[in-house]
């Protein structure tokens, strides 16, 4: 059963609605894999949801998602930017919004929407009148100084998601560090490392998503 969350209130969204979950992160660092391996996850779990796709000038990732086979191509829309990827997710997401809105439509009972952003720079973040709550990855094989480096978006996401900690020993980087340095920059805030492709880490990114927004523990 959904409800009029706080979170639907403070977007100025009436009625129940679903949880607005955001994806971002640098280039490549692994958003639409990390989807990938949530979709079953977030299926077994029973959770009712659909996913908004943001590239630059193409359908990319929306047709990837499509041609996976994990989900019904039909709960997958693709945004074309056209532009800078924050500019749709963050100055002016009034084209996420209508996806999100158009997913609702059509699929009375959805619980949660993932908007996938098109991979961006440190400083991109998320405008809280589309999402509730987002996540940022990035991933070791970008260096062990990005938390260091304190981009807006590795501070502010509500979990920061560290990826592909399987190529860690090839590019020499000390994963344990990196975390201790990516908790200390974020005051303790969430930080869940992850290899996508080897499926570790992502019921616990499924945990956080459910315990943050849907309020399952
Ligand atoms: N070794 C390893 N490779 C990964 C992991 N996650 C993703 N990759 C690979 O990294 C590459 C980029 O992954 P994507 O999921 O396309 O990254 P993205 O962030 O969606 O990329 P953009 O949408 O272009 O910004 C692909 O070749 C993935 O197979 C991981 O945990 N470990």
């Amino acid at each position: 059963m959904r409800v009029q969350t706080a979170f639907n209130l403070q977007a100025g969204r009436s009625g129940p609605g679903a949880a607005r979950v955001g994806i971002g992160g640098p280039v490549g660092s692994g958003k639409t894999a990390l989807i990938e391996a949530l979709i079953p996850v977030l299926q077994q779990r029973g959770i009712d949801f659909a996913v908004v796709t943001n590239d630059l000038v193409t359908k990319e990732d929306a047709e990837r998602l499509r041609r996976s086979g994990l989900i019904d191509p039909a709960r997958v829309t693709a945004v074309e930017a056209g532009a800078c990827p924050h500019t749709v997710i963050r100055e002016d997401p009034t084209l996420n919004i209508a996806a999100g809105d158009d997913l609702e439509a059509r699929f009375p009972g959805i619980e949660l929407i993932l908007f996938e952003s098109g991979g961006d720079n440190l400083a991109s973040t998320f405008s809280l009148d589309l999402v509730d709550w987002w996540i940022f990855v990035i991933d070791v094989a970008g260096g062990d100084d990005i938390p260091r480096k304190k981009g807006p978006g590795l501070l502010r996401c509500d979990l920061l998601v560290v990826n592909k900690v399987d190529l860690a020993p090839y590019v020499g980087v000390n994963i344990d560090r990196m975390l201790e340095e990516a908790r200390a920059v974020r005051s303790g805030r969430a930080v869940i490392p992850t290899n996508v492709r080897g499926g570790f880490g992502i019921e616990e990114v499924a945990d956080a998503i459910s315990a943050s927004v849907l309020f399952r523990v």
